[in-house]
Formats: structure tokens, C-alpha cells, sequence
């Protein structure tokens, strides 16, 4: 809903001028009328087509590329799919349950010449492309410590009392891992290893703590992860990260309030980003030398509440702002215009090796899910 609603926002209202978006269709896979209120709720054109499969939606030779918003478990088979019949995707953070079935999806992806992206919706946000370009102009020197945490206090025996939501339940791939996680995980990669030359990128090695959920056993409560980056010594040598996730507590108690969520720490200084990570709308730069730059990133668009964080607390969009996912759909359409195949900011390989990060979290934490949903068989039925 809230993707699709930011969807329509007039391009032009956040000054983009050469792409356009349009909802063709939406598919529900429990019923026609569901997509059909879906269509309805958000306000999509009224010629926008509801199916009751996604198998009649893959067949409609006008949509260009298909969005993909099912629970994690299901990312893996659903991108097959809509590979397989020759769409483009834009595949739901976490990509995939485990790095094997990102990377079968890149091999398909580039067999049939398809675009293919992992929604990360932060990573295009203006205010990351500042934070990558005040680290690559050198302002707090090179990157030598990252501290990332999303933690949301969510109150999870209460919130998901049946066990069967997505966050908690094992057969959707719950847990905070691969839910919140993956932003902190964000930050650190996009301020450490995505501004580093390509050439000179180098996978970080992984000690990692898991604690699981109570309740289910088989989803993790919280993950704490400690990386080092490995620098040659004139990119500032190796440079430490700690990212940090749970379900538990929350990384801002008492709504977004004064604490960082993210420090990047240089020689000269440190870029702070405040909470929540995925949608974070403050920055300050802080130096050695005494200068604070204080900056305010509300999101721009046409009005409030076109979403929230799952309904959960503390989300609600201010009056007069849009969400935010339209700047990942903005690339998306752009790569298309382009004719390129991935993202700018955030390409398969890079989506490979987080993936491949939380593998092995979830291998020194003992977290492994239903063989069903870690498979790169194709297909099956889930
Ligand atoms: N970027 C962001 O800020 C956010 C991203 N997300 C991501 O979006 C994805 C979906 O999250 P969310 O919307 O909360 O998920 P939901 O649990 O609401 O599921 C979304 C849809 O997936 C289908 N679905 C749900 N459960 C199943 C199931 N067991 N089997 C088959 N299909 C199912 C249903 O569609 P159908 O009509 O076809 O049955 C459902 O409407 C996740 O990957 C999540 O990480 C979520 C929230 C925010
Ligand atoms: O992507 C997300 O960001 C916001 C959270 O509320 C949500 O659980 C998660 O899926």
C-alpha cells in the first residue's frame, strides 16, 4: 500500500522530470476482489487491471516491472516467477532467505537480460547520497568506525501472541535479522564498502551473536554484529563496524529523540544519522574543529499518512510529506530508461554479499529455516 501510494506521487513534486510511474495491475494470490480493493484503497488509475493470480499478472504484456511485497520467504520463488516470464523486478528487502537463492536470481536475471533490484527504499533517499558524499569528499577522513543500530521495541509475545506473523514466524523467514536488521546492515556498507572504489572492495569478516526468539525458537529476537572491513593503509587501513538489531528494545525509546541510530566515525570527525534507520529525516556532521551542520530531510509529497512502518509505533508520516519508497521506484524507472540492469546505489553483488553476511550470522547464531524456503529448487509450491 504505502509503496503504492508514493508510486503516484507526481514525480515532479520532488523534482524528477524525466521518468513517470503508473500502477498497471496488482495481483493478489488469495483472491480477485483483493486486489480489486487494493487498486481501490490506493488510488490507483481506475483502468488499472485486479487479478486473482499472479500467474494472470506475469502474462500481461503492458507491465513493464513487477513489485514484489510478499513476506521474505516467498521473495525467492516469486523473482523466479516474474523472471522466468520475462519481467523486470523490484524484489522487497530482505532479497532473498539465504545468498544462494540471491545469487540464482542474479544468474537469471542476466541470462534473460531482466532488471533486477532489491528494494532497499534508504539506500536512494537524498539524505544517503549526501551521507556517501560526505564521506568520499573526505570531510571526517577516511571511514574508520561505523555503528549502526534498528532496533524497534515491538513488543513481540503481545504483537505477534499466535507466533504466525511474519516477524517472528521461522516458515516466513522471521526474526529481526533479516526484518531490521538488514538496515543497520545498510549503513554499514553503504558508508564503508559501497564508497570505496570498486576495484578496492573487500568482503568484511563476520563475528556475529543471535539470540533467538523465545516463543518460536527458530526466529531471532536480536542480532548483534561486529565486521572488519579490510583497507589497504592508504584508504585509512582496516575500518570496524557494529550492527545491531532487535524486536526487544528500541534504538529511540521515546520516539525519534536525540540519540543517533548511526555514527560514521572519522579522524575529523562523525556523521550522525538519527532513528529510524529506514526512513531517517536528520543528520549532523559534527568535526574536530568545532563545526556542526545540522540537517532536517523531510520527505517531500503531497500529504500525510500515505503509510507507516507496519502499523507499528512512532511511523505515521507528518502532514505535507510523502513516505519515501518513491525514490527506489525513480531508480528503478530510470534504470529502465537507461537500459541498465541493476541498481546505481545498490547493485546485485553488493545485495549478494549482505545476504551472504546474514548467512553467516545465522550459521554462528545456529539459526537456519524450513528447508522449503532456503532451497534454490524452482519451483515450489510454498
Ligand atoms: N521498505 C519498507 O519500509 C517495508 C518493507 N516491507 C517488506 O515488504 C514485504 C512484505 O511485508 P508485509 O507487507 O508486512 O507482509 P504481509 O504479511 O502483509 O504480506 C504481504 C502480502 O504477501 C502475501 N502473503 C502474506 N503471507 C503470505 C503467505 N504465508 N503465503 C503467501 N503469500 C502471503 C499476501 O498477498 P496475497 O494477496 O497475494 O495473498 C499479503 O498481502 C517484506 O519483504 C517486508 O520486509 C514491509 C514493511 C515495510
Ligand atoms: O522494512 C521495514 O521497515 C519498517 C519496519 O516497520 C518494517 O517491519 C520493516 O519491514
Amino acid at each position: 500500500v504505502t509503496f503504492t501510494k508514493d508510486l503516484l506521487v507526481d514525480p515532479k513534486t520532488r523534482g524528477v522530470n524525466h521518468i513517470k510511474h503508473t500502477v498497471v495491475a496488482a495481483a493478489s494470490s488469495s483472491s480477485k476482489s483483493r486486489a480489486e480493493q487494493f487498486l481501490k484503497d490506493t488510488g490507483c488509475p481506475s483502468d488499472a487491471k485486479a487479478y486473482g493470480s499472479y500467474e494472470e499478472l506475469v502474462k500481461d504484456p503492458n507491465i513493464d516491472m513487477v513489485y514484489i511485497a510478499t513476506p521474505h520467504s516467498h521473495h525467492y520463488q516469486n523473482a523466479m516467477f516474474c523472471l522466468e516470464a520475462g519481467k523486470n523486478v523490484l524484489c522487497e528487502k530482505a532479497f532473498t532467505v539465504n545468498a544462494a537463492q540471491a545469487k540464482a536470481l542474479a544468474m537469471k536475471a542476466q541470462e534473460k537480460n531482466l532488471f533486477l533490484m532489491e528494494a532497499v527504499w534508504t539506500r536512494y533517499f537524498p539524505l544517503s547520497v549526501y551521507v556517501r558524499d560526505l564521506i568520499t569528499s573526505g570531510r571526517i577522513g577516511p571511514v574508520a568506525r561505523v555503528l549502526a543500530d534498528n532496533s524497534m521495541a515491538l513488543n513481540p509475545e503481545e504483537s505477534f501472541n499466535d507466533g504466525k506473523h511474519r516477524m517472528v514466524n521461522p516458515d516466513l523467514a522471521g526474526g529481526a535479522l533479516l526484518d531490521l536488521g538488514i538496515y543497520s546492515l545498510t549503513w554499514v556498507f553503504q558508508t564503508l564498502y559501497h564508497t570505496q572504489p570498486e576495484s578496492t572492495r573487500q568482503p568484511p569478516k563476520v563475528l556475529a551473536a543471535l539470540k533467538s526468539y523465545g516463543p518460536t525458537k527458530a526466529a531471532d529476537e536480536a542480532s548483534t554484529i561486529v565486521l572488519n572491513f579490510p583497507r589497504s593503509p592508504e584508504a585509512g587501513g582496516d575500518a570496524h563496524a557494529v550492527a545491531t538489531t532487535s524486536l526487544r528494545v528500541a534504538t529511540a525509546p521515546a520516539g525519534n529523540g536525540d540519540a543517533p541510530g548511526i555514527r560514521i566515525q572519522g579522524p575529523n570527525g562523525e556523521i550522525q544519522v538519527f532513528p529510524p534507520a529506514f526512513r531517517p529525516t536528520r543528520t549532523k556532521l559534527i568535526l574536530r574543529d568545532g563545526t556542526v551542520e545540522e540537517k532536517n530531510w523531510s520527505q517531500p509529497g503531497p500529504g500525510g499518512g500515505s503509510g507507516w512502518y507496519n502499523g507499528f509505533a512512532g511511523g505515521r508520516n507528518a502532514e505535507g510529506e510523502g513516505h519515501g519508497m518513491f525514490w527506489e521506484a525513480d531508480e528503478a524507472a530510470t534504470a529502465l530508461v537507461e537500459g541498465r540492469k541493476e541498481g546505481k546505489y545498490e547493485g546485485l553483488a553488493e545485495s549478494i554479499l549482505i545476504m551472504e553476511v546474514m548467512d553467516e550470522v545465522r550459521r554462528q547464531g545456529g539459526l537456519s529455516y524450513p528447508e522449503k524456503i532456503e532451497t534454490t529448487k524452482y519451483p515450489v509450491q510454498l
